[in-house]
């Protein structure tokens, strides 16, 4: 379970990310989380796996508390918390496989990493991970080959071979176009589903995050201003998420 009790963020520079936010999210949930542009979506994802330590607050995962962490149990902490980010995060030159493989790195002493020397086991959950995202066929080919969606499917089943208990993504589909950014959110939901892996997803598309998720966060200025099922908000909630700091557009693909 990831649990915030008043969690609050405040940058150097003064600029407040989040406001006093309370949350609980249960193994297993599929959650979005919207908002205008700059409301805190990102800062909210990020200090899950501490890419971004909060400033005051209670902030647990699974009962430990994540602000406590030391760099080698920070290290371990984020193997079972995996991130998926807008721009894929490959190495663009090597083969798909080497690619999801480079998750299993983390695991190896020096000399195995150098000879890159994986295990029988680590190239079978490689290849496990490619084929629940589609994409076992692709193994082989530079990942600078695919296409945009197919990247960011190699990106989630990097992330996929470390198997974290929970995925965080920050706008894993902005970059898509609206049928593969379907496709994309297609294999989250199976992933969500068929592993029950907790899924965190910052997202700009209103129309896919209630596709989606069972659970919306809408954050605007830090604060949380709704939470719910996905069946539960109304054009009237969504008014209020998005009133007038986006000169009116609500982010709908
Ligand atoms: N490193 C930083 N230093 C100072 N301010 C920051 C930093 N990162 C984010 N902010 C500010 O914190 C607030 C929340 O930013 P955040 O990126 O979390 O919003 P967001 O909802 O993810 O926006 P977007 O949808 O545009 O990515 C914004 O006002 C932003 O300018």
């Amino acid at each position: 379970m990831i649990k915030m009790e008043h969690v609050s963020k405040v940058y150097p520079n003064g600029t407040v990310g989040l406001d006093d936010i309370n949350l609980e999210i249960e193994q297993g949930e599929f959650v979005a989380i919207i908002g205008t542009s700059g409301a805190g979506k990102s800062t909210l994802i990020r200090t899950i796996n501490r890419l971004t330590d909060i400033t005051s607050g209670n902030l647990t995962v699974n009962g430990t508390d994540i602000t406590k962490l030391k760099r080698k149990e920070l290290r371990q902490f984020r193997r079972s918390v995996g991130m998926i980010f807008q721009s894929y995060n490959l190495v663009p030159r090597i083969s798909v496989i080497k690619n999801v493989l480079n998750s299993r790195v983390a695991e190896m002493n020096f000399l195995q990493v150098l000879f890159a020397q994986f295990s029988k086991e680590d190239k079978k959950m490689a290849l496990e991970s490619l084929n629940r995202v589609g994409i076992l066929d692709k193994a082989y080919i530079r990942t600078d080959e695919l296409s945009g969606g197919q990247q960011q499917r190699v990106s989630l089943a990097r992330t996929l071979a470390q198997d974290p208990q929970v995925l965080l993504a920050d706008e894993p589909v902005a970059a898509l176009d609206p049928v593969t950014a379907n496709e994309v959110m297609d294999n989250f939901k199976k992933i969500n589903k068929e592993l029950n892996k907790t899924v965190l997803i910052n997202i700009h598309h209103v129309d896919l995050a209630l596709k989606y998720a069972d659970r919306i966060i809408a954050i605007r200025k830090g604060k949380i201003v709704f939470d719910g099922p996905s069946d539960q908000v109304t054009q009237d909630i969504l008014d209020d998420i998005y009133q007038k700091e986006d000169g009116g557009k609500n982010g709908k693909a």
